[in-house]
């Protein structure tokens, strides 16, 4: 850092005491000059220096407060210290607090002369205007009624004063009907006007988003997404996650934390993670997009009992996982997937995806090269079904986690090793069990122990995987869909003794939206979309030294 060019160096005063302030080129650091005489004797100047790099400052501004405004006005009667420097301005800063937690910090210094202080102003937002990543212009979508409804109000209240403070204009749409958001994002906005789209909403709400922004973007480049092997065309619009919402676990998994301020913080640096989507096809018609949990049987009959329970806001999902836990049901299938490279690594290898992930880089990178003879290849092994696992079964679920669905519910996730941008997801199969076994699975994903290590649980990783339901000893079922005059089978109905195992079929449950269809196609496309998040971090970053 001592080699590093000052860019201004000035001596300010900062709450009473003088400080030496520099600008270096990435780095804003002030430390206390005068030493006092009551401090003691062990302690060092250095311990007094702190340092906030500048891709991590908010804002700088001219700092316009009463005692100030006074001591220009009334020069002569001033003798306290602050007032004797009656030009300040204010360093609106990222503090991390607890883990994974930021939040907005403010520094003033204050100075006698309005020169210096005006060009320490100027300095430094010529400083911040040369990181070309951070968003000027975003379109915001509000769900009034996700989670507890309380996104307008965490918008108004958390969010948008730390936009403000950053200098970014926003255009803010509060939805007023389900899908509102994605059919304007598909058909209406004008994406050229914006850096990116902010979502203040939960899972659902976030996969309106990702619709609008994906369809729209293969619409304007021709691309059919009908077709499951098409070449998607990635978005260049980030896209940020306001949690206010019941799960919040793609916020939670890509930040480590389910806070708005800290969402905001992100965006305004402008960080850049990118994310896996998977694409989900019924005989070739295309249905959802995924970021987060496909998931069949448990979670798919949780969410189906769940939405009828809306009301109760997040607790909803405790009542329904309940009933589903007792009702117990398995659903006979056969699963087919096509493995991923080795690597990737696997769903148990114990390397967590974090912030600058390799695993994620080097799939990133090794996309970039990939020439198109090995492509050819590929593409004619997938098509066949060489290179294809089947497994056919009764399932109490079938999941299928594209990274580790980390939420506070279970703050390790699904799949706890599961990457956010490998190119992959991680399909994990649950055999019909006892109840008290499916509860020690369950309960494993709240404690340190391997959810995984069951005899009745398998988990691979995969880049495209099929489902199709249907009792393995019967010929296969139609699509339920197909079928409306099936037994109602509903948690209640199964504990009615109405159960069918044989014909039973659950639904699948898409980042916390139902499908209406059981028979599909999955394939993952590496990196289609990127957040404004960075991962999560490993640890507290420490002080940079000075
Ligand atoms: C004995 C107690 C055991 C508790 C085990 C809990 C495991 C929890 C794992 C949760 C994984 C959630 C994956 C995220 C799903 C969201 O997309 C979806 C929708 O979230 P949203 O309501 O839009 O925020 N939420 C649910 C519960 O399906
Ligand atoms: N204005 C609105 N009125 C009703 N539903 C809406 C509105 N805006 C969005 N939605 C829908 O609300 C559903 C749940 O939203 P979400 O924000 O994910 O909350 P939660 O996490 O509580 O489920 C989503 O499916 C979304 O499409
Ligand atoms: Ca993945």
């Amino acid at each position: 850092m001592e080699n590093q060019d000052k860019i201004i160096c000035s001596e300010l005063f900062q709450k009473q005491r003088k400080v030496e302030v520099v600008l270096y080129p990435a780095v804003l650091a002030w430390k206390e000059i005068e030493k006092s005489s009551k401090r003691s004797s062990g302690t060092s100047e250095s311990e007094h220096s702190q340092t906030v790099k500048v891709c991590e400052i908010v804002a700088v501004h001219k700092t316009e407060d009463e005692a100030d405004a006074q001591a220009r006005s009334h020069p002569k009667k001033i003798n306290q210290p602050s007032q004797q420097y009656p030009y300040a301005f204010t360093v609106s800063y990222v503090r991390r607090t607890r883990q994974h937690l930021w939040c907005c910090a403010d520094v003033t210094f204050h100075c006698a002369d309005q020169q210096i202080c005006e060009q320490w102003i100027q300095v430094a937002n010529e400083q911040l205007s040369l990181l070309t990543n951070r968003p000027k212009n975003l379109l915001v979508y509000i769900n009034p009624y996700g989670g507890k409804r309380r996104g307008e109000r965490i918008y108004e209240q958390k969010v948008a004063p730390v936009f403000r403070r950053a200098g970014i204009f926003t255009d803010v749409i509060v939805t007023e009907r389900a899908n509102h958001a994605r059919d304007h994002l598909k058909t209406e906005a004008n994406l050229d006007d914006y850096d990116g789209v902010v979502c203040v909403g939960g899972d659902g709400m976030f996969s309106e988003i990702l619709h609008g922004l994906v369809t729209r973007i293969q619409t304007d480049h021709g691309v059919d997404q009908n077709q499951p092997d098409a070449e998607l065309v990635p978005c260049s619009l980030r896209i940020g996650i306001i949690p206010a919402g019941s799960t919040d676990c793609i916020c939670f998994a890509t930040q480590g934390t389910n806070d708005p301020v800290t969402s905001a913080l992100h965006i305004v640096v402008g960080d850049s993670q990118p994310m896996d989507v998977c694409s989900v096809h019924h005989n070739g018609v295309f249905l959802k997009y995924s970021v987060s949990l496909l998931g069949y049987g448990f979670y798919g009959d949780v969410l189906t009992d769940s939405e009828r329970n809306r009301w109760l806001g997040p607790a909803r999902y405790d009542l329904s996982g309940f009933k589903t836990f007792l009702s117990h049901n398995y659903y006979g299938g056969t699963v087919s997937f096509l493995p991923a490279d080795d690597n990737v690594g696997h769903p148990r290898d114990k390397l967590q995806c974090r912030s600058g992930c390799r695993i994620c880089q080097h799939k990133h990178s090794s996309k970039d090269e990939h020439d198109e003879a090995s492509e050819e290849k590929e593409k004619a092994a997938e098509d066949s079904d060489r290179g294809w696992s089947v497994i056919h079964g009764k399932f109490i679920a079938i999941n299928s986690a594209s990274m580790s669905c980390a939420c506070p519910r279970s703050p390790k996730g699904l799949s706890p090793f599961a990457h956010l941008a490998d190119g992959t997801t991680d399909l994990i199969l649950v055999r019909k069990c006892s109840r008290l076994d499916f509860f020690r699975h369950l309960l494993r994903h709240t404690n340190n122990d391997d959810q995984f290590d069951h005899w009745f649980v398998e988990v691979h990783r995969v880049r495209k995987f099929r489902f199709q339901p249907g009792h393995p000893d019967l010929a296969p079922l139609e699509d339920a869909s197909e079928h409306p005059e099936s037994p109602d089978l509903s948690p209640i109905s199964s504990l009615q003794e109405t159960y069918d195992d044989r014909t039973a079929e659950s639904s699948w449950n898409c980042d916390g939206e139902i499908l209406h269809h059981t028979a599909i196609q999955v394939s993952v496309q590496c990196q289609l979309i990127r957040l404004f998040a960075r991962g999560i971090e490993e640890q507290q970053d420490a002080e940079v030294a000075v």
